[in-house]
């Protein structure tokens, strides 16, 4: 009786997903109802029994209490600090804004920072957990639909900058995952929805077979259906795991998961990295013209193309440029040249021969990049 109950509390546990990095290896947590299990999953990997929740003053109202109750009823000391919500937060003012709050705060070596949020606290934190002491330890929570499919994972923290998109960082890898799916409840549907471009991502680059399972299955994820979303964080969670682990530093492989993003980075920054354009709106459009750009090029069928237009369409998100009034193509590559993937001054693209099957570029001519370009603004 005793092994069938065990075998019962066994599988109810989530089951984790593991990236594999050495010693840096860490444990992804997917799962509804996980914020109230925080403190129990947490408190075995804590350096000492202190943390500090990083959130913001939309994340804090929602989930902040939930959070610091399960932390108190595991023993686990807790301070919360709360930033201005939204893209403008990964900024160097707020960067310091929060280094200052954790250094009085008495934050030590030991002590470990949570991230409560979507993508921007979870880049902040990690990036503020990096630098401060020289590194401290730190624990993703996240909140939204983009932060649980991809932010969270891999390691990349860092602010804007006036030169462009997530050009200060460092790779820091957190020490967990912790991702409570119930919290997406409460997520605006544009945002959903945004994230939801990422999610996209992973059946383009590497995996036809999502892709149509996306198709079947997307409207029902958006709507907020449980199983959906597990599902689609769980593929999501599984293929980020595998390309970080095989390239933590992106040397190689792991600029695929950059696909579309050389055309989100150039339109977040010509847009003002604000709520006029989400990141993953951002990066819906680019997904969509690093598709025509492969068609243009011959590498990609048009039809390719057309069912990865159809089905943003479909979900709600934007594709073309012909909102984006007063931007010319030389604007948005001048953006692009700040990218960090440029090598030797040329930029490099993530393109795909079809849905599934991405792969990396340095030889775009620059007169086809244009036209690509000028006809997404004029359409
Ligand atoms: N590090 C990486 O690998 C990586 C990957 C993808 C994106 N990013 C970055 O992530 C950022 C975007 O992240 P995001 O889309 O999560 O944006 P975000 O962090 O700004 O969150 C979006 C909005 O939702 C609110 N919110 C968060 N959780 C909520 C909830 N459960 N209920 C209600 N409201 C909630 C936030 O307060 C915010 O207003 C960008 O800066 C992007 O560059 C980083
Ligand atoms: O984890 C990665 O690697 C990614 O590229 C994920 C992207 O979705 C994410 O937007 C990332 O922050 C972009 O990285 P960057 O190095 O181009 O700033
Ligand atoms: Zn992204």
């Amino acid at each position: 009786m005793r092994y069938v109950v065990g075998l019962l509390v066994w599988f109810r546990q989530p089951q984790p997903l593991r990236v594999e990095l050495g010693e840096r290896s860490y444990d992804i947590l997917i799962g509804a109802g996980l914020l109230d299990a925080a403190g129990e999953h947490l408190a075995p990997l804590l350096p000492q029994p202190r943390v500090v929740i990083v959130t913001d003053a939309n994340v804090a109202p929602l989930y902040l209490a939930r959070l610091e109750a399960s932390l108190a009823a595991a023993g686990i000391t807790r301070a919360a600090v709360v930033l201005p919500a939204g893209e403008s937060s990964k900024s160097f003012t707020q960067l310091e804004a929060l280094c200052e709050r954790l250094l009085a705060l008495k934050v030590e070596r030991r002590t470990t920072l949570l991230a409560l949020g979507g993508g921007v606290i979870g880049d902040l934190t990690g990036f503020a957990a990096g630098i401060l002491l020289r590194g401290l330890d730190f624990i993703q929570v996240p909140t939204t639909l983009l932060a649980q499919v991809d932010s969270s994972v891999g390691g990349k923290t860092g602010i804007n900058t006036a030169h462009g998109k997530n050009l200060v960082g460092l790779f820091h890898q957190p020490r967990l995952v912790l991702i409570d799916v119930d919290t997406l409840a409460t997520l605006e549907a544009r945002q959903r929805r945004a994230g939801y471009a990422e999610v996209v991502k992973y059946g383009l680059l590497g995996d036809a077979g999502f892709f149509a399972w996306l198709e079947a299955h997307g409207a029902e994820l958006l709507a907020g259906d449980r199983d959906a979303i597990v599902q689609a964080v769980q593929v999501s969670c599984a293929a980020k795991a595998a390309i970080v682990a095989a390239d933590e530093r992106e040397g190689g492989v792991r600029a695929l998961l950059n696909l579309g993003h050389t055309f989100a980075h150039a339109l977040e920054a010509a847009t003002g990295f604000g709520d006029a354009l989400l990141h993953g709106e951002a990066v819906g459009v680019g997904m969509a013209l690093a598709f025509e750009l492969s068609r243009r090029l011959g590498y990609c069928a048009g039809a390719e193309v057309e069912r990865v237009v159809r089905h943003l369409a479909a979900v709600g998100l934007p594709s073309d440029l012909h909102w984006l009034t007063g931007a010319t193509p030389q604007d948005l590559i001048a953006h692009m040249l700040g990218d960090k993937k440029v090598h030797d001054g040329r930029l490099t693209f993530v393109l795909a021969r079809r849905i599934g099957e991405a792969f990396l570029d340095r030889q775009v001519p620059a007169a086809v990049l244009e036209d690509v370009l000028a006809d997404a603004l004029a359409e």
